[in-house]
């Protein structure tokens, strides 16, 4: 799914209003119908409903929500700031159509909101959405200070009121804190950044009919890798397929104390799909490989304690991953040199690999085409530098990407998928409990393996993110967030990679 911008958004809505011939007030009723559909199956009636309006469309679409949450029986009271803001034709419009059964309460700063009772509330956040052009002040950010410090629940229409859509919101500006967001049409990037997590604790894309063939024809690096786009890249394994038609993956993995990373990666690659897979590891994990991953074929570095050597006849595997558990020692270092010198097969790069090239940068240049990086935030920031913001790290990530023409897996919330195409797919999928010892060395296992069936790069890191998040969520779904471990994960790939084979 794209991801579009507020002005191409404003676009697209003028296009469909004048394409499909709608009535003023049409395209705003669909997205207050989808609100509305969302809100009456996640929350209960028990609660009044108090309903912050803003002077736009934003500010339209909280009114026709009253309406239509009055109608199915919610109690709700609408609160409008007076300010020398002007109203929107599709506002006034709405609040012409509100019953008089709902309660309009209009503050400023001569009657100022003072409802004890609003605590108690469930709040939609309808103040400003798309629009917002500058910071709020005076009684907008006043009243946003107010809603925070209630502690209550917030949902957001669109956006949360003051954060800006596609730029970074400066740190000290007035923005709700909302606990859902429901976005019209396309997920707004400011709500997949990090940065902006304490703005929308989730977010839930609705969409509202915008006309599809004008979407298409708009250009984004953007996209959201929801349920549809990932089973659009999924391909079923051939009915007479053999081992050798689904790859030979060669793991370098582990370092005394961290066999375990090793471990992980080979089970998730095993679990993956990949056809055949080779671990080489320092001499001491190899009993445990054996055991832990019987399925795994096992190669023993001379090396007691760290991988030293690459292991002979490179070329027979389909792909390389190296990094989990693997240390800096510089014989280590040694041999990725190597290996980036041999290596004619498609490369997956994670953890100390990522660290190793980041204390040589010498070494980036040599990064075959489409080798795979998976770092997390901090690892990223070595590998190039310190970022201010989200959207300088993506400006980051873009021109790393492009320059050594790699994919980079910036892991996290939301992980975010660089490509040389200067392209950027965010994922759906995953859980707070995923941020867990071992979970990246899953990731590195199922990206191998995709890569070692021949998934292209782009395919891989889309589909193997995805479907880590998935897993991830069914483990959560078992265990809960807190008591989540990376092996969770691992034993419930089958279930994740079920659910794209069955839908696909
Ligand atoms: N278009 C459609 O058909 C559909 C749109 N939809 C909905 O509309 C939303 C976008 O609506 P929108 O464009 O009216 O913007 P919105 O966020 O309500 O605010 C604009 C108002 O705020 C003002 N303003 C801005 N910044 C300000 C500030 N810092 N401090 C004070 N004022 C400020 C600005 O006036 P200004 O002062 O700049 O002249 C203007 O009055 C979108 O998020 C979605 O919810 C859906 O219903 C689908 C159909
Ligand atoms: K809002």
């Amino acid at each position: 799914m794209k991801i579009l911008s507020s002005a191409q958004l404003r676009e697209a809505d003028t296009f469909t209003i004048s394409h499909e011939n709608l009535a003023p007030g049409a395209l705003m009723e669909r997205a207050a119908q989808a609100f509305t559909n969302w809100f009456i199956n996640h929350c209960g009636r028990e609660k009044e409903v108090a309903i912050f309006c803003g002077p736009g469309n934003n500010g339209g679409d909280g009114l026709a929500v009253a309406r239509l949450l009055s109608e199915h029986n919610y109690l709700v009271r609408t609160f409008i700031p007076e300010t020398d803001s002007v109203f929107s034709e599709e506002f006034k419009l709405n609040l012409k159509r509100l019953p008089a059964r709902i309660p309009v309460v209009r503050f400023n700063h001569t009657a100022p909101l003072e409802d004890r009772h609003l605590s108690k509330t469930r709040i939609i956040d309808a103040l400003f959405g798309t629009g917002l052009n500058r910071p709020l002040t005076g009684l907008y950010a006043e009243t946003i200070r107010f809603l925070n410090n209630l502690h209550a629940e917030i949902i957001s229409i669109d956006l949360p009121s003051g954060l800006f859509a596609d730029s970074a919101t400066p740190e000290d500006a007035a923005v709700i804190k909302a606990s859902q967001t429901i976005t019209f049409a396309s997920p707004k990037l400011a709500l997949l950044l990090p940065q902006n997590q304490v703005y929308s604790q989730q977010m839930h894309s609705v969409l509202i009919g915008l006309n599809i063939g004008f979407i298409e024809n708009l250009r984004s690096p953007f996209y959201y890798v929801d349920s549809v786009s990932a089973r659009s890249r999924w391909k079923p394994r051939p009915r007479f397929g053999h081992k050798g038609t689904f790859g030979h993956s060669l793991l370098l993995v582990g370092s005394y104390g961290k066999i375990g990373a090793a471990i992980l990666s080979t089970r998730a690659c095993l679990r993956s799909g990949s056809g055949l897979v080779s671990v080489s590891l320092p001499r001491a994990g190899y009993q445990i490989m054996q055991t832990a991953a019987p399925e795994a074929m096992v190669l023993a570095d001379p090396s007691e304690k760290i991988i030293t050597e690459l292991p002979p006849e490179l070329e027979k595997y389909a792909v390389v991953g190296l990094g989990p558990g693997i240390g800096q020692a510089a014989e280590t270092k040694k041999m990725l040199g190597n290996l980036l010198e041999k290596v004619k097969v498609p490369l997956v790069l994670d953890a100390d690999a990522l660290n190793l090239l980041a204390a040589d940068k010498s070494l980036l240049p040599k990064l075959p085409p489409e080798t795979i990086l998976t770092p997390h935030p901090k690892e990223f920031e070595r590998l190039t530098q310190p970022f201010t913001d989200d959207f300088e790290r993506l400006k980051r990530l873009r021109e790393f990407c492009q320059q050594y023409r790699c994919y980079v897996v910036l892991k996290g919330a939301n992980t975010c998928i660089g490509t040389p195409s200067g392209n950027h797919f965010f994922n759906s999928t995953g859980n707070p409990g995923m941020a867990t010892g071992g979970s990246g060395d899953v990731l590195t296992g199922i990206i191998t393996a995709l890569r070692a069936q021949g998934y292209p790069a782009e395919d891989a890191c889309i589909l193997g993110v995805y479907i880590h998040g998935l897993a991830g969520d069914f483990a959560k779904n078992e265990k809960g967030e807190t008591a989540l471990i990376a092996s969770d994960i691992i034993e419930n790939l089958g279930k994740a990679f079920k659910t794209l084979e069955e839908t696909a």
